[in-house]
This record gives structure tokens, C-alpha cells and sequence, in this order.
């Protein structure tokens, strides 16, 4: 029988940006009914179950968040609905899939994993599907499995968090057609014995997670997690003593944000193409739409990603699903909340066959591959040949070989088929224990030893990895493998900017000093670089390199340093290091509250890429440049039409000066290839550093010479066209700071539609005669000054329309070193 998808939407409440912007509430629900509404009217769907978790709660001490409204749910009815559900259907045997889609910061984490006591359905149903075991203890007819694993897919790259050893591209996704679906291969799956266990590998996941992202900036959001747990009941009958097992994999999915590529402002088609910002989650959109159709015998495009491959079952195939839209409320993520509805409606089309993995179990295959075995040893030699050797005796033993072989192969086929019932558990016990102790020992040392403990913009991932600080002196520094174990640092960071010795931890009197390892390694405390030793107090923010945040915790001493506020963040650090830089991150009104936002985001990108750039030697260094949005206002370019100053990012060529000014989205695009490449090249610490050099190409994100961007504008009085007179004249280009970066000289010329001179007897009496007429004109470059201009925006017909002469005069502009003013005409 077949099952649709069964879909549920949550709502979350404001953020605290969000509530800083006076955001206006969008979502309304009604039963099962939900509605958003923006500019346009409203928009009403209709899913499973609609949760309303925006507001109608509180707050308790210990951070619980409980209903003051039975409108409002909770955690606990989310498992009640959704948990349960899988849980009853793992028990009867059936695969279940329970993903969470939405944008970036829409409630997917909180609602499948949760955060501190505000436990999610994931941890929720793992302890509940223990406690179902344990009920059965003393069942000396029944027993289980249980084994758990934990992936990550990031660029299309499958990493495994069980571990720290992933090998460079990750891990290889083949089919399996005995099994009809797609495995990876050497995943660890863990074998757990308890809900502790499973915690525990949850929380060693997460912890690779976050040094994974830290090692390449918060990628987080763009990653796709997912958790399998494999659960086994094995089942004996009473009468035959044959025991049967019902097999149930349970896949928990955190889908990467949702953000579409054009809220991203991502510009250009070259772009988009060249890197592919999240196939995973725009294959799903199609496979899910391919899917909602529901023709026969249409294709459908699993195999066009990693993620799409392994949710094969999950979607259309033999699983139990459930789909969670985590939604924003506020109506500055309209556009995306909608996005993300209409996505829940049509995956509540899909229909699956979900079907009962039952099959008599392990004792069967043992004995077929005892018998495998023996077939095998005796077709290794051991058959007896016929005595006399003679011609007709060794066609028997031909024949009895090519009867042994078949049976073999029929027997591995059969035992394949039953592979699931195999112990599953994969990969290294010592590295789990290790990794399991450290965990552990960090715990109970956390409340009496001072450490650092890492900041990240991701929730999930914040406050996750503690280094401590033991002893007189602490060294931190980068470590690889193949090092001298001996040279190893007491702390071992990796990611960018970090050098081998990079910096050292005193302690001497109870009090805590840090210094820089060299003149080129980089440590700012609270915002400032240091260059001497540097007091530490409890709650200073510490920052090595570009990308490795933490908090300084001393719980002997925890006077703060002056001025630290009560509740120290990420946001606060990253306000911190802009504001040492010398951006004014005081805004109080909603648009320079966008700036500040805009800053936050923009300036770890930016000094991550720098230090990209550095390594690869690519002589192209950025910043932030604060656009007046009045000049892009003017070009037409802005995307959001704001009276304030934008931001903006400036790409500098070190040697020639020349400067480009790229919007967020195309920076946002040309960052992640930049990542790709430089996370390519870092596998192999081996590899020569000038590998890549100064960009030569477009497929290179650090070139830049064919950006186009706006050198500013020329503004021209066209009244003289109003009389079909002809006119020309030098004209100042304005850049975005107001200041005049060249002159162009233009002419206006009005033709005919082919370009042609007006003919002796054109009379224009009257301009009101040119009104729903077509007009045309010639505009000609004659030069321009300190730019060169090498390329226009016109149309390359011979004439424009006249409506068309509210288009700005942009040009691929080279400032910095001033070029010859170039003659240059083009006459459209
Ligand atoms: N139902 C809820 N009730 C209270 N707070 C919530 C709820 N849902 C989300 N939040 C809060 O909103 C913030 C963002 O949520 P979350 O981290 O789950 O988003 P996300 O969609 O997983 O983001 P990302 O794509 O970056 O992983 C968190 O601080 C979380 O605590």
C-alpha cells in the first residue's frame, strides 16, 4: 500500500535581528491550515500538522521553554506527533526518513536536535526507543540492534563525523543493486547500547562538525547532516526456535538552508554555473517536484546528486516519511517562508511503498557462509580425483567444479541479499573510545580548569570544543599527521592563518598571559591584535588566525576584563573585531541595522578570503567599501532599495592598484569557489604553495578582470533631444563616495531607425509631437579620462529606443594607476 509524505510546518519565534528591525509577523495557523501574508495577499496551505511555536510560551530558569497557550507547541508535541510516529514504524520494521527543510536560521536544528533542555525529536525518540528496549529486558524471546552513523555532505562530498581521518574528497557513494539503493562506503556505523551511546556519538559528530567548519569558515549552513540509526529486532519463535528479524534504518536529515541562489544577490550565469553552490538541495527541489507529478514511468533524478542518492528510499521508495518545514516568521524572510511552503505542499503529493524488512535471520547466513566456506576450500584443490587420472574421471571433476562454483555464487547472492542482518558495526573501536574519553575527561574538567571554548554563528555548533590550559605553558599550533609527534603543541588548531608556532599560553601566579609565536602569526584579543604578552581574563574573546574564535573561560577567577558585557557571543565578537577595525557598529535606526548586519556577515568573509588569497599567493586582497545607495539607485543596480550606505565589497590588485567592486552575492559565490580550490590544494600539505599564482583566468574566482562594475555616473541634461538638436560635451564621472574618477566625453545625436542622418526636412514644430512616437538617437564615446573604457552597456543595434536613454553609462572601470586617456569612438 502506498503512503503519501506526510508533511508538517513549525513556526518559530522572532530572533533577536529580527525583533531589532521591528519585524512584522507574516505566518498565521489555523488547525491544520497555515497562512502567510505578504504585499500580495495571502496564501493558504494546508499540511499534516501546522505548529505554532512563535509564541504563547515561556521561559523557565533552567531555559526550558514552556506553553503559557495551548496554541503554543512545544518540543515535546512535536515528538508526541512526528517522533512517535517514526518510532512505532521502526518497531513494526519499516525504514522511516524524517528531514527538516527551511532557510538558514529557520528552526531545523532546534526542531530535529534541539538546543540544552530544549531537547528536539532526535534525542527525544532515541531515548524512547531505549526505554521501549529496555521494557523488553527480561523477553528472553526478543533482543536488538542498534548501530548509528552520522554524515555530513558538503560540496557533494560525503564526510564521516565518527571520525577525524577523512580521506581527501570523502567518501565514495556506489549502488547496491542486491539492496536496490545507494550506500557509502566505509561510513562508521557505531554499535550503541544505550541512549549514553548515542548521545555520546552525537555529540562526537557535532564536534567534528564544528572543527570541520572551522577549519573552512562556517560552512555550516550549507552542509547537509545525516544521522542513520539502524534498529534490529529479532524476534524467536516459541514452537521452531527459528528467529526472525524486522530491520528498520531510520534516517534523521538536517537539510543545508534553503536560501535560493538569487536571495544569495548571486549575479551572473558564469557564476552560477561554475560553482554548483548546493546541487544536493536543488536536486531534491526536482526530484520532489518529478516526484509530486507522480507520472508513470517518468525519470526521476536521484542520481544527480550525493544527497538525492541517498535519500533514494526515502523519497518514493520503501519508507515511511516525514517532512519538517521549519519557517521564519517575519516578513523580511517572505519571499523564502513562501518558497518553503510551496516546497511542503508539493512533497505532501509523494507517495511511497513502504514494506515490512523482515527475514529469518543471522543463524541462516552464518550456516550459508559456513557452507560458502567449505565449498570454496574444496574447490581450492581438495576434490578428490577419480583414481586412474583417466580422460572420462577428470570431465567429472570439470563438471563437479563448474556445479561447485555455480552453487557458490547462487549461495554469496543469498547471503548478500540477507547482508542486513550482518553485525554492522564498521570502523575503528580505539578511535571511538579516544575520542569517547576526551569528551568525557573535557566534562569534568570544565568547571575548575581554565580553557578556551570555540564561538561559531551556527547554534548547533557553538560552545562545542574546549582546549585547556594545563601547565606553565601551553603551545598552540598547527600539527599534521605525518609531523614529528614530538613537535606536536599542546593545542593543535588548523584552518587558515594558523602557523606552527602560533602562539603560547603562560600561567604562572594565577594569572594567564598570552603571547604571539612570531611576528606572522595573528592573535587578536578582544578585537586587538596582539604583539606583546597580553593578559587573559575570564570572558576575553580570543581569535587565532581568521577563522578560529574562542572564549577565554577561567572559572577560578571569573572577574571579567572591563567593559565585557554579561552575555558574550559570537555576534558580539564579530562587532568587536569590526568595530577595532574602525566600522561604526552603533546604528540604531532599521536601515543601518542592515549595514551592521550586512558588516557582521561580510567581514570574516573577507578576512578569510584575504588570508586564502595570501596562501595562494594570488597578490589580490578585498574590503569592505560602503557604497552610497543613491549612485546605485541611479545605475539601476541596487537590489534593495534602501536610503542608506551599502555594503559592498572592493577587490584590489596589489601590484597594478587596479581596484574592482563586487556586489555580496557575486563575492558570496566567487568565496565558496574560492574555498573549493584552496580546500583542494590544503589536502596535501605537500603540494608547492605558488601552485595556482595570480589569476590568469575566468575560471579562477580570484580573477577579476572581466567584472563589471559601475565607475560611477555621468549625469547628462537630454533637453536639447526634446528639440531633436544634436549636442555633446565632457561630463564628470562620479563615483560611489561622490568623488570625480574621470571625464567621458559624449555626443547625442537623433537618426533615423537605421542609424541614418534625420532627413534636410525633419521639422520638429513641437516636442509634445514626439510623444508615442518612436525616437532614436546616436550616443557616441568620444574619450574618457583616467578610465578606460573598453566596453558600454548600450544596445549594439544602430538605434535605442528613446526610453532607453534612462539607462546608466557603465563601463569595466581599472582605476588605480591612471591609464592614457584613449580615443575612442563608438557610435551606436
Ligand atoms: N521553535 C523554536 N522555539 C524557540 N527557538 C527556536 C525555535 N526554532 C528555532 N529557534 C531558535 O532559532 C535559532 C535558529 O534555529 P536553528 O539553528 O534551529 O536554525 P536552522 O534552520 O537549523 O539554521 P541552519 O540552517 O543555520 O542550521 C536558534 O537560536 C534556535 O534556538
Amino acid at each position: 500500500m502506498s503512503d503519501n509524505v506526510k508533511v508538517a510546518v513549525r513556526v518559530r519565534p522572532f530572533n533577536r535581528r529580527e525583533k531589532d528591525r521591528n519585524a512584522q509577523l507574516c505566518i498565521e495557523m489555523k488547525g491544520a491550515q497555515t497562512i502567510i501574508r505578504g504585499d500580495a495577499g495571502e496564501k493558504k496551505f494546508t499540511f499534516d500538522y501546522s505548529y505554532w511555536s512563535h509564541d504563547g510560551f515561556e521561559e523557565r530558569e533552567d531555559g526550558l521553554l514552556v506553553p503559557t497557550s495551548p496554541k503554543y507547541a512545544d518540543q515535546q508535541r512535536v515528538f508526541e506527533d512526528l517522533g512517535q510516529l517514526v518510532l512505532e514504524n521502526a518497531w513494526e520494521g519499516y525504514n522511516c526518513s524524517l528531514f527538516a527543510y527551511g532557510q538558514t536560521g529557520s528552526g531545523k536544528s532546534y526542531s530535529m536536535v534541539g538546543y540544552g533542555v530544549n531537547r528536539g525529536i532526535v534525542p527525544i525518540s532515541c531515548e524512547d526507543l531505549f526505554r521501549r528496549m529496555q521494557e523488553q529486558a527480561d523477553n528472553p524471546m526478543m533482543r536488538f540492534k542498534v548501530s548509528f552513523s552520522m554524515l555530513e555532505i558538503y560540496n557533494e562530498q560525503v564526510r564521516d563525523l565518527l571520525t577525524t581521518k577523512n580521506k581527501q574528497g570523502g567518501l565514495s557513494v556506489r549502488e547496491d543493486p542486491s539492496q536496490g539503493r545507494f550506500v557509502v562506503r566505509d561510513l562508521k556505523n557505531a554499535k550503541v547500547e544505550s541512549y549514553r551511546d548515542i548521545e555520546h556519538q552525537i555529540e562526537i559528530g557535532t564536534r567534528n562538525r564544528t572543527v570541520a567548519s572551522t577549519n573552512m569558515n562556517s560552512t555550516s549552513s550549507r552542509a547537509h547532516t545525516i544521522i542513520c540509526i539502524t534498529f534490529e529486532k529479532i524476534t524467536k519463535d516459541p514452537d521452531s526456535g527459528q528467529e526472525m528479524s524486522k530491520r528498520s534504518e531510520i534516517n534523521l536529515v538536517d537539510l543545508a538552508g534553503s536560501e535560493r541562489a538569487d536571495s544569495t544577490g548571486a549575479t551572473g550565469e558564469r557564476l552560477k554555473e561554475g560553482s554548483n553552490i548546493n546541487k544536493s538541495l536543488s536536486t531534491l527541489g526536482n526530484v520532489i517536484a518529478a516526484l509530486a507529478e507522480n507520472r508513470k514511468g517518468a525519470h526521476i533524478p536521484y542520481r544527480d546528486s550525493v544527497l538525492t542518492k541517498l535519500l533514494k528510499n526515502a523519497l518514493g521508495g520503501n519508507s515511511k516519511t516525514i517532512m519538517i518545514a521549519a519557517l521564519s516568521p517575519a516578513s523580511i524572510n517572505y519571499d523564502e517562508t513562501l518558497s518553503t511552503l510551496r516546497y511542503a505542499d508539493r512533497a505532501k503529493q509523494i507517495k511511497n511503498k513502504a514494506v515490512v524488512n523482515e527475514s529469518p535471520t543471522e543463524k541462516l547466513i552464518r550456516e550459508l557462509k559456513e557452507q560458502v566456506e567449505a565449498l570454496k576450500a574444496q574447490l581450492g584443490g581438495n576434490i578428490p580425483a577419480a583414481p586412474g587420472g583417466d580422460g572420462a574421471a577428470s570431465v567429472d571433476v570439470e563438471a563437479l567444479r563448474r556445479q561447485m562454483e555455480e552453487e557458490i555464487r547462487y549461495m554469496e547472492a543469498l547471503s548478500k541479499e540477507m547482508a542486513f542482518q550482518e553485525d554492522r558495526e564498521t570502523g575503528s573501536r580505539e578511535e571511538a573510545d579516544a575520542q569517547h574519553a576526551e569528551l568525557e575527561a573535557a566534562k569534568r574538567k570544565q568547571a575548575t580548569v581554565c580553557h578556551f571554548i570555540n564561538l561559531n554563528e551556527d547554534p548547533a555548533l557553538d560552545r562545542v570544543i574546549r582546549h585547556f590550559v594545563e601547565g606553565d605553558t601551553v603551545m598552540v599550533g598547527k600539527w599534521s599527521e605525518n609531523q614529528n609527534e614530538a613537535e606536536k603543541p599542546d593545542v593543535v588548531l588548523s584552518g587558515l592563518s594558523i602557523r606552527k608556532h602560533h602562539a603560547k599560553v603562560l600561567q604562572a601566579d594565577g594569572k594567564i598571559t598570552i603571547e604571539p609565536g612570531s611576528a606572522v602569526a595573528e592573535t587578536k584579543v578582544n578585537g586587538v591584535k596582539i604583539d606583546k604578552p597580553t593578559d587573559l581574563r575570564h570572558n576575553d574573546r580570543v581569535l587565532f588566525g581568521t577563522n578560529n574564535l574562542f572564549l577565554f573561560i577561567n572559572p577560578q577567577h571569573p572577574e571579567p576584563s572591563e567593559g565585557t558585557p554579561e552575555t558574550v557571543d559570537y555576534d558580539f565578537a564579530q562587532s568587536e573585531l569590526a568595530r577595532a577595525s574602525g566600522f561604526d557598529m552603533d546604528g540604531k535606526d532599521p536601515d543601518e541595522q542592515q549595514r551592521i548586519e550586512a558588516l557582521l556577515e561580510m567581514l570574516p568573509m573577507i578576512a578569510e578570503v584575504n588570508a586564502i588569497s595570501d596562501e595562494m599567493q594570488k597578490a589580490i586582497n578585498f574590503e569592505v567599501a560602503l557604497v552610497s545607495s543613491q549612485l546605485l539607485d541611479t545605475t539601476g543596480l541596487s537590489r534593495t532599495h534602501t536610503t542608506s550606505t551599502q555594503v559592498m565589497i572592493k577587490g584590489k590588485e596589489r601590484e597594478t592598484g587596479n581596484e574592482w567592486l563586487l556586489d555580496r552575492g557575486e563575492f558570496v559565490e566567487r568565496r565558496f569557489r574560492m574555498q573549493e580550490i584552496y580546500q583542494e590544494w590544503s589536502y596535501d600539505p605537500d603540494q608547492e604553495a605558488p601552485q595556482f599564482g595570480p589569476a590568469v583566468d575566468a575560471t579562477d574566482p580570484f580573477y577579476l578582470e572581466h567584472a563589471t562594475f559601475v565607475v560611477g555616473v555621468s549625469a547628462v541634461f537630454v533637453k536639447h533631444l526634446a528639440h531633436a538638436l544634436d549636442f555633446d560635451g565632457e561630463y564628470d564621472i562620479i563615483d560611489y563616495q561622490a568623488q570625480p574618477q574621470g571625464k567621458v566625453e559624449v555626443s547625442f545625436t537623433p537618426c533615423m531607425a537605421d542609424g541614418a542622418p534625420l532627413a534636410d526636412d525633419f521639422d520638429l514644430e513641437d516636442p509634445s509631437d514626439l510623444i508615442g512616437q518612436a525616437y532614436y538617437i546616436k550616443v557616441g564615446m568620444g574619450w574618457g579620462c583616467g578610465c578606460a573604457v573598453n566596453e558600454s552597456f548600450f544596445d549594439s543595434s544602430p538605434g535605442f529606443p528613446c526610453s532607453s536613454l534612462a539607462r546608466p553609462i557603465m563601463y569595466r572601470w581599472m582605476s588605480g594607476r591612471p591609464r592614457s586617456c584613449r580615443p575612442n569612438s563608438q557610435t551606436h
